[in-house]
């Protein structure tokens, strides 16, 4: 099998020879050479809360090191999802394509409902995003009972590895939630914790982004620009690079560095924060065509009915954050977020 009959049939005219009528978007010429950065570096072995509250407040993201995942337990997950997304795209199709599996394989665009399928967005979104992967929502796991284990027992294994990564990542987040609600004097009395980062909301997304040719025309977008919804995302890349971020208004590169996590905060965190801490615009965009990039991702939200209040927002629940980013995604294309919530908004609702 070569390498695109893995690749999602709509990827593959892009990947091989830049088709102008293929259906993705090319990204404006790259004008200016995006930078290379170096973000906050924090060790949670050695924890400084200064440098903390720096990175929240400046920066919106951070390498993370000295943060206890075993080298070999990522490496393990990560070659174990690498094989289940070189599966064969119809393979992959069916891998999940029971109605009690809470897992699920997706393509073309990062934005799924709450359980786990793409969105159809509107028409004048960008059509296809060149980024396929496995969505796992980490409370539902133990429930999760492949009906495919004769053909694929590699799909045991995934789930074991990403059983044991999940609780090593959740416990980073906890950690980490409440030295940074430490660093911004945040109550966090009674379940107030559990409600603003509640566990069970976690979910980790296995992510391949393709590989593609010389010849192929322009740029694809492997993720358009976006801030996540959640409290605190948490990265783990591998080598091959691709992650920007927005700092000002120029664009960075952020390189990999081997055994180290990328901390993300994502909508929630600024709101809970009252807009002191920031949540980072980023996008993927591979410059190196010639690799795949792989990604394991992270996410943790509050308590669906948790109260957010800051003086910058309208009151909401996460439900109704979630609620309008899926209403804009399906009817505008893409996500406005936080805005929607912001009486000072043109995009107030
Ligand atoms: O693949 C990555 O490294 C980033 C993914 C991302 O930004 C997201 O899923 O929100
Ligand atoms: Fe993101």
């Amino acid at each position: 099998m070569s390498i695109s009959e893995s690749y999602p049939p709509a990827f593959r005219r892009v990947i091989s020879d830049g088709d102008p009528l293929a259906t993705v978007e090319e990204v404006e010429p790259v004008l200016v050479q995006d930078e290379d950065i170096q973000i906050p570096v924090i060790d949670l072995e050695r924890l400084d809360k200064d440098i903390l509250r720096e990175a929240c407040k400046e920066w919106g993201i951070f390498r993370l090191v000295n943060h206890g995942v075993p080298l070999a337990l990522t490496s393990r997950l990560q070659e174990i999802s690498g094989l289940l997304l070189s599966l064969p795209f119809e393979t992959k199709r069916e891998l999940f394509a029971t109605v009690k599996s809470p897992l699920s394989y997706f393509w073309g665009t990062p934005a799924l409902n709450p359980s786990g399928d793409a969105l159809k967005r509107g028409s004048q979104a960008s059509n296809v995003h060149m980024l396929e992967g496995f969505n796992v929502p980490l409370s539902k796991l133990p429930t999760f009972i492949s009906c495919d284990d004769d053909h694929n027992p590699k799909l045991e294994s995934f789930r074991v590895l990403i059983e044991e990564y999940g609780r090593h990542i959740t416990r980073i987040a906890v950690s980490l939630f409440e030295d940074i609600a430490q660093t911004l004097n945040l109550e966090l009395s009674g379940n107030r914790r559990s409600e603003y980062l509640s566990e069970s909301t976690g979910l980790i997304r296995v992510y391949r982004y393709p590989w593609r040719s010389d010849k192929a025309a322009g740029e694809a977008l492997g993720m358009e620009v976006h801030t996540d919804s959640s409290v605190i995302s948490i990265l783990k890349e591998d080598e091959t690079g691709g992650l920007e971020i927005m700092k000002g208004e120029e664009w960075f590169c952020v390189k990999p560095v081997a055994n180290t996590l990328i901390v993300n905060l994502g909508d929630m965190m600024q709101a809970i924060s009252d807009d002191e801490y920031k949540s980072v615009t980023h996008r993927v965009k591979k410059k190196n065509r010639e690799t795949e990039r792989h990604s394991v991702c992270y996410f943790v939200f509050p308590k669906r009915d948790c109260g957010i209040k800051s003086s910058n927002y309208k009151p909401f629940t996460y439900s109704e954050f979630e609620a309008q980013v899926q209403a804009d995604v399906q009817s505008l294309g893409t996500k406005i977020g936080l805005p929607r919530f912001s009486p000072n908004s043109p995009f107030f609702n």
